[in-house]
């Protein structure tokens, strides 16, 4: 097998309640291989944000530890994990720099953690690059390139914060319910872009998702999280052969 990308071992996170804490997750075990594809399930309250929260280090493990790309990343600071992690949130308002243009953001994305050098290029000698990569999303965002992002449509301005948090091939992607507020039709459409640039760039990912059809249809694997334990992970065959039913008794 090849070296995993991401390793939880015996995942721990409490959070204080008055002088005594409560357990968020508890002893979560798991690995993800390159380019794996996983679409994480659960009710309200069972963990899954605390799970991203966890991985990018805005909440602190208890115990255990969290390795990415080979690196141990359980200390590390959530601004290191920024150079190594994407996230793209529910709200379409969270990824993007309202005032800018679309151009102006995919240029900040593209230096992400980077240094600027005398080389660096400027937004002009990039606007070709943006537009073909703007094209991809079938919404007419390449029309767009020169507004403000608050002119966007949401599902539009979701479209470019996939684009922003995928330019640069990170070594994980976290979809935090990124289609949620959507209508159908557009999450459709972005759930189809999100395929396409995953499997396009064998980026390893995490999807948490509320809608079933989405969960099954989408990914080679799916994990389920129920009051802060991992209760189910199911791969390659056995993913595709399940069906609504097998995902609804996780929510009886
Ligand atoms: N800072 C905090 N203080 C107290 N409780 C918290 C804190 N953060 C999360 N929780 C609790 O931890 C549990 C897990 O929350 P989490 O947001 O991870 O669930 P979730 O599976 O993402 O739920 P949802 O589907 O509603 O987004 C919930 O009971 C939540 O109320």
């Amino acid at each position: 097998m090849a070296e995993a990308q991401l390793t939880l071992h015996q995942v721990n996170v409490n959070v204080a309640v008055g002088e005594t804490s409560r357990p968020l997750l508890k002893n979560i075990d798991l690995t993800v291989a390159p380019g794996d594809f996983v679409t994480v399930l659960g009710a309200n309250g069972a963990g899954k944000s605390t799970l991203f929260n966890a991985i990018t280090g805005d909440k602190p493990v208890a115990a255990g530890t969290i390795t990415l790309a080979g690196e141990d990343i359980t200390r590390a600071r959530p601004e290191h994990r920024a150079r190594l992690i994407a996230r793209v949130f529910q709200d379409p308002k969270m990824g993007t720099a309202p005032r800018m243009t679309v151009a102006e953001n995919l240029l900040l994305a593209s230096r992400r953690g980077r240094r600027l050098t005398l080389k660096s290029r400027g937004l002009k000698a990039r606007m070709a690059e943006f537009q073909a990569l703007a094209k991809q999303t079938t919404n007419g965002l390449d029309q767009a390139l020169n507004k403000p992002t608050e002119e966007l449509s949401g599902g539009q301005r979701q479209a470019l914060s996939l684009l922003m948090a995928t330019m640069e091939e990170p070594a994980l992607l976290l979809l935090d319910e990124h289609t949620a507020a959507l209508d159908p039709h557009t999450s459709s459409e972005i759930m189809t872009l999100t395929n396409t640039i995953v499997q396009q760039e064998h980026l390893t990912c995490l999807m948490i998702t509320h809608q079933l059809e989405d969960a099954l249809a989408y990914g080679n694997r799916l994990i389920v999280l129920q009051d802060g334990q991992l209760v189910a992970d199911y791969a390659g065959a056995q993913k595709a052969a399940l069906t609504r039913a097998d995902l609804l008794q996780y929510f009886a």
